[in-house]
């Protein structure tokens, strides 16, 4: 059953934001949706966007100030919450494991496996809701910032041909080397194992790929999280191992919050805008 709790008019469409059912997960999830006024022209290209660790769906949709160029060139924007979340899903102490930070992986341990499965969420079930609905075509560009960044190309690069292009902001490009990942992927997956490589761009990089999809990303040098977190000098040695595209821009001033995403999010817009022409 699928609810809608906010309604907005912005820039000549539609900011929503919906709560719907969730057999993956088994909770209800809330996804903010703005519609732009091309809606009303025919169905539109899908930016799905991911967000980072304590983040709900609210954060991209009040903080990025992407509906403008949504609007200018015609684009739905998705942003899932985070986790799975309410009552009866477990949670844990601490920002940056349970809810508000699913990591978008398919937990295969006790107690986070029956309801941390955010891969299967953001790959077919949450696509499938929103094509569900005319306005919406099936051709999708995916981004995110730090733990959706590191969710954004990890599933553009695992699912070659599903988006037509990827980019993220401040990512975590390698989880199995960093403190947030460890943590993180050590409780959902279980002790070290392959399957922690099939979560990690920089992993993914160096395997065997069938696409190699370019990928855009911008990141602060004043981000308080650089060295520590997300590292991107491991993502740059890999493409440049592997010859994967990258366009990794550094940004003189910035750090980790949402006043850089909405500096450049009008550049991503109109980067996915261009790939889903
Ligand atoms: N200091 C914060 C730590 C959490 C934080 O910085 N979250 C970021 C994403 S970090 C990686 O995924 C974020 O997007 N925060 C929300 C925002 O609106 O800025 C804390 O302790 O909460």
């Amino acid at each position: 059953m699928t609810q809608r709790i906010e309604h907005h008019a912005c820039f000549g469409g539609w900011q929503d934001v919906y709560q719907h059912r969730s057999e993956v997960l088994d909770c209800d999830m809330r996804v903010g949706v703005y519609y732009p006024p091309q809606v009303a022209h025919g169905p539109c290209p899908v930016l799905y966007w991911l967000s980072g660790l304590t983040c709900t769906e609210q954060n991209f949709i009040t903080k990025a100030g992407a509906q403008r160029y949504a609007a200018e060139h015609g684009i739905i924007l998705v942003a899932p919450d985070t986790s799975p979340r309410g009552e009866g899903v477990p949670d844990a102490d601490g920002y940056d494991l349970g809810q508000g930070a699913g990591f978008y992986v398919n937990a295969t341990q006790a107690p986070w496996s029956r309801n941390f499965r955010m891969y299967d969420y953001i790959v077919d079930e949450l696509p499938a809701w929103v094509e569900s609905d005319p306005a919406a075509s099936s051709v999708r560009a995916i981004s995110g910032h730090s733990m959706g960044g590191h969710g954004a190309l990890m599933i553009a690069l695992r699912n070659p041909g599903r988006y037509r292009s990827v980019s993220a902001f401040s990512p975590i490009v390698a989880p199995s080397q960093v403190p947030w990942g460890e943590k993180a992927f050590s409780a959902y997956l279980g002790e070290r194992s392959e399957a922690w490589k099939t979560y990690d761009t920089v992993e993914l990089i160096a395997g065997d790929l069938s696409e190699r999809l370019p990928l855009k990303i911008d990141q602060g040098e004043a981000d308080e999280f650089l060295d520590a977190q997300l590292q991107p000098q491991r993502l740059a040695e890999s493409c440049a191992a592997r010859n994967h595209p990258l366009d990794l821009k550094l940004r003189s001033g910035y750090d980790h919050s949402y006043y850089f995403i909405q500096s450049f999010i009008g550049e991503h817009v109109a980067y996915h805008a261009k790939a889903m022409a």
